[in-house]
């Protein structure tokens, strides 16, 4: 059962970031491996040969062959993988493969091979290089429930030209900080109902003062709030008792994140005998009817604006709206996009929000400096506004450096599409699988001195001579890079940023009694590998 669930999880990671997927229209191994007479020659590195155009590098330096690279073969990486457990551990391997192999190696998972690249000039060099339409991977399962159901993908599953053109209708209204701060009266909303359920279950809690898994109310927070960002519609996830249709949403993510496990490393013949595709189907299409639903609403609404004669007066005021009325996107197209964004945008918010409160509460020094910091531009029983967050260096600093050392997606891919690349010494051909192992470079105490401590104040302009502070600047890179970034990165930002600083407004913290050390574990995104616990004191009683 534990290895299931450790495939599940292995799953979730693979779909939505994947290392472990395939290249578009790369060869299974088998097939190339007899044309070459080698098994030993990897599928990716091998995908075009007849591309490489030369090997001479930047002044005539001789270039080497992709096919040099070392690192485990197929037996030894299964071997990690399900035998010693890695499957749930995959960035603490890559701890010790580079430790191995040094700042860039291949690794071979099935038939496919990837290159693995651990050291910030490596990823800078390669993402420089990115072309107009970066890929990650092939999302290849996400895409089959879409083909099977006749829907629209959204930024996750489409490619190519269509998804520049799919990120032209969705960039505006969400990728600026200023479309962001649009939508801070929506977000204060839902951090005031996060507040008011907070010293609810703190004041029902045996001491008075305890929250137990906090992780799980923030993930409640986060996805009201995304979907009141997207739908303008609020749906109580934040409320004592959850409505039947809500509770219906809050499980289908994970009702389809767990499957998507079995639907990943089961052979499609088992689909029809095993529940798993059954279920995953269904997930999805949870997500997807409720997406349907909010979006007729809106039309609704919008028809009855016309109606009425109000069109002049009627406000563009959430991104479905903003959507809907550019005119860019069907309402079909919008739902293929926001199912995808209700996915993109909860464990992750949640997970960095209770990282960082999970080392706030160990630090009062640093717990003492943020709140004078906060009141200093929000006194207490004021609410902080996107601009008041210009003023406060510290917090952002605690973000970053949440985000450092829990980098939310710890591997990230990408694949050339495009054309060769030149990555340290090696040519690399068309379609090579890149793997970019943020968690390795996050814990390089060559980037970050002192890289397991929890130290925002390396971030601070002040402190960057000092002996803890920031190397390279793709050290730490959580959002991504360049246009196929994440797309929710300023609405993310000022969720956390809000919360942070009302809940620090308000709250003395501390870990509840009996809190061990907890570690990151890796489920898609780095999730806590045990329950957080927090001790909330009122400051201003
Ligand atoms: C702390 C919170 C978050 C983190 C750390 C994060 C991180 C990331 C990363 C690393 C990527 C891949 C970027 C790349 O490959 O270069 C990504 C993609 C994406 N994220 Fe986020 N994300 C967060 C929150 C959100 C939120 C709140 C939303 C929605 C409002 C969102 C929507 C997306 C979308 C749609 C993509 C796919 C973009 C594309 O492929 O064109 N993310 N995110």
């Amino acid at each position: 059962m534990q290895n299931l669930g450790s495939l599940a999880m292995r799953g979730r990671m693979a779909r939505l970031w994947a290392p472990l997927l395939r290249a578009p229209e790369r060869r299974p191994l088998g097939s190339r491996a007899k044309a070459v007479d080698s098994a030993a020659v990897p599928t990716a590195l091998t995908a075009d040969p007849g591309t490489l155009s030369s090997s001479a590098g930047p002044g005539d330096r001789q270039l080497r062959s992709p096919e040099e690279l070392s690192g485990p073969g197929a037996l030894r990486s299964f071997f990690h993988l399900f035998v010693q457990g890695y499957v749930f551990h995959m960035h603490e391997l890559q701890v010790s493969l580079k430790e191995k192999y040094g700042p860039i190696w291949k690794t071979v998972i099935g038939p496919y091979t990837n290159v693995n690249l651990a050291s910030p000039s490596l990823i800078e060099q390669l993402m420089r290089q990115e072309g107009k339409h970066p890929l990650r991977s092939d999302m290849a399962l996400w895409k089959e429930h879409r083909d099977i159901r006749g829907y629209s993908y959204g930024p996750f599953t489409t490619q190519g030209e269509k998804w520049y053109q799919l990120r032209q209708a969705l960039n505006p209204r969400m990728l600026k900080p200023s479309d962001a701060a649009l939508y801070t009266d929506s977000i204060n909303q839902v951090v005031e109902d996060l507040l008011v359920r907070l010293e609810d279950i703190k004041i029902k809690s045996p001491s008075g003062d305890q929250v137990l898994d906090v992780a799980h109310l923030f993930y409640l927070f986060s996805l009201e709030a995304i979907v009141y960002i997207l739908f303008e519609q609020r749906i109580g996830c934040l409320k004592s008792s959850i409505l039947p249709e809500t509770e219906v949403v809050v499980k289908s993510v994970a009702l389809m994140f767990k499957n998507s496990v079995y639907a990943t490393f089961l052979p499609k013949w088992t689909r029809p005998f095993l529940p798993f595709w059954d279920r995953y189907l269904e997930g999805w299409d949870n997500i997807f009817s409720f997406g349907k639903k909010m979006i007729e609403k809106k039309l609704k609404e919008m028809d009855d604006e016309l109606k009425a004669g109000n069109s002049d007066k009627v406000q563009v005021s959430g991104y479905l709206h903003f959507l809907l009325s550019s005119g860019q996107l069907s309402p079909d197209e919008a739902m293929g996009s926001l199912a995808e964004f209700l996915l993109a945008g909860v464990d992750t918010s949640a997970n960095t929000l209770t990282w960082a409160f999970y080392h706030l509460a160990q630090d009062p020094e640093l717990q003492e400096a943020l709140y004078q910091e906060v009141i200093a531009v929000v006194p207490p029983g004021q609410i902080p506004q996107s601009k008041d967050f210009a003023h406060m260096p510290l917090l952002k600093a605690v973000v970053k450096e949440a985000l450092r050392l829990y980098p939310v997606v710890p591997i990230n891919s990408r694949i050339n599409t495009d054309k060769e690349v030149v990555v340290g010494d090696f040519l690399f051909p068309k379609n090579t699988q890149f793997v970019l192992c943020h968690f390795v470079i996050s814990r390089d105490a060559d980037i970050f001195p002192s890289p397991k401590k929890f130290l925002p104040r390396r971030w601070l302009r002040k402190n960057q001579n000092e002996a803890v502070g920031v190397k390279h600047a793709f050290g730490s890179i959580p959002f991504g890079y360049g246009v196929r970034g994440c797309l929710g990165r300023r609405i993310a930002e000022l969720e956390i940023n809000l919360v942070i600083s009302r809940v620090i407004q308000q709250y003395k913290l501390s870990l509840a009694p009996g809190m061990k050390e907890v570690y990151p574990l890796s489920r898609i995104v780095l999730v806590p590998d045990k329950l957080v616990n927090l001790c909330f004191q009122k400051r201003h009683p």
